[in-house]
């Protein structure tokens, strides 16, 4: 190892050290590194992580996700806060691709959760910004592993519902809690498909006052929707619960749900074996994304890319060979 190479590792063994003893601010100056895309700061995060890793994976990993307006983060501060009351650590981490274009994070602002963010046992972390939705996945699962390892034993990873951000997220949790409010009628109308067969969880918001009864019709209405799809585990058919962040309603039950949720999978068993297959395709996901970014820098391909996209757009050549043919000045051939 060359001076730089010991002088990353001896910064990452220091950075391991002040995190495994709960240091906020060292959490903090992690999580900022596991963002940066400077290759120095990719170096250390990558040896940072690694050391950690045996410390990391003792949380419960939740992911919640909900459209603007339902109430999400009255949602998690009333959660968080219970958490935090019945004595555990509570990171809140924020999934939003559509900071990148925006500029400004939708789930970013902290003032959101006024109470939360000044709970000593609480750490809330708003989204990294910029880059493809996989890069801003990836900064947050490293940004998970890290807060695991400062010791907070339960992970919300919020995500509002843009493109396809709440399977990115239901990818790197446990249990996946998609929040809705009653709205006027037909609930099942505006919600996707594919998001309900995602959840684990499905939370009725605003079970209160004059929307009491609209909630009680969702989740009647919910209730038998869930009961059509098919299950994604023989062992948890996935629950129906009504709950009012305002008032704080519900929330209890919801956290007894979810500790029913992980006896009826097995924390060892299936569960286990769901975090073992995410971090595969974690892998996977990784290997594609870079090579995909060295496969366009790649000079030759660079020259010719154009020019291939120009003739397939004309139909002088088809996809296939033109794929072929750019592969085969990737690889040398
Ligand atoms: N009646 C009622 N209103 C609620 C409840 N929770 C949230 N609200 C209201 O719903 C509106 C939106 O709530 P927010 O907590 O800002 O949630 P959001 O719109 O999902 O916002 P983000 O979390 O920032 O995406 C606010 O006016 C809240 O006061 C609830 O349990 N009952």
């Amino acid at each position: 190892m060359n001076e730089m190479g010991k002088k990353t590792a001896a910064d990452a063994e220091l950075m391991a050290d002040k995190l495994r003893r709960g240091d906020r601010r060292a959490l903090a100056r992690a999580i900022t590194l596991v963002e940066s895309v400077r290759s120095d700061h990719r170096a250390t995060a990558q040896i940072l992580l690694n050391r950690l890793l045996p410390d990391t994976g003792k949380s419960v990993r939740i992911g919640i996700s909900g459209t603007p307006g339902v109430g999400k983060s009255t949602f998690i501060e009333a959660f968080g806060k219970l958490l935090t009351g019945a004595g555990h650590k509570v990171a809140v981490l924020t999934i939003d691709p559509s900071s990148q274009r925006s500029g400004g994070s939708i789930l970013g602002d902290k003032t959101r959760m006024e109470e939360l963010v000044r709970d000593p046992n609480a750490f809330i972390r708003p989204s990294p910004s910029g880059g493809s939705l996989g890069g801003v996945a990836r900064r947050t699962r490293e940004a998970m592993l890290l807060t695991e390892a400062a010791g907070f034993d339960v992970i919300l990873v919020e995500t509002v519902g843009v493109g396809q951000s709440e399977t990115t997220v239901a990818e790197m949790v446990d249990v996946f809690l998609l929040l809705l409010a009653p709205g006027g009628g037909d609930e099942l109308q505006g919600i996707k498909r594919g998001v309900m067969e995602l959840a684990d969880i499905i939370v009725i918001n605003k079970a209160d006052g004059d929307l009491k009864a609209a909630a009680s019709r969702a989740a009647a209405e919910y209730k038998g929707a869930v009961g059509l799809m098919r299950a994604k585990s023989k062992n948890w058919r996935p629950k129906v619960l009504m709950v009012s962040a305002m008032n704080k309603t519900g929330i209890d039950r919801l956290w007894d749900t979810i500790e029913e949720y992980r006896a009826a999978r097995g924390v060892d068993g299936e569960l286990a074996e769901q975090r073992k297959e995410q971090a595969v395709s974690w892998m996977w996901s990784e290997l594609g994304d870079s090579l995909m970014s060295r496969f366009k820098a790649h000079e030759g391909v660079a020259a010719h890319l154009g020019k291939m996209e120009a003739d397939v757009k004309s139909a002088r050549i088809d996809p296939t060979t033109a794929a072929e043919k750019l592969l085969a000045i990737f690889l040398g051939k």
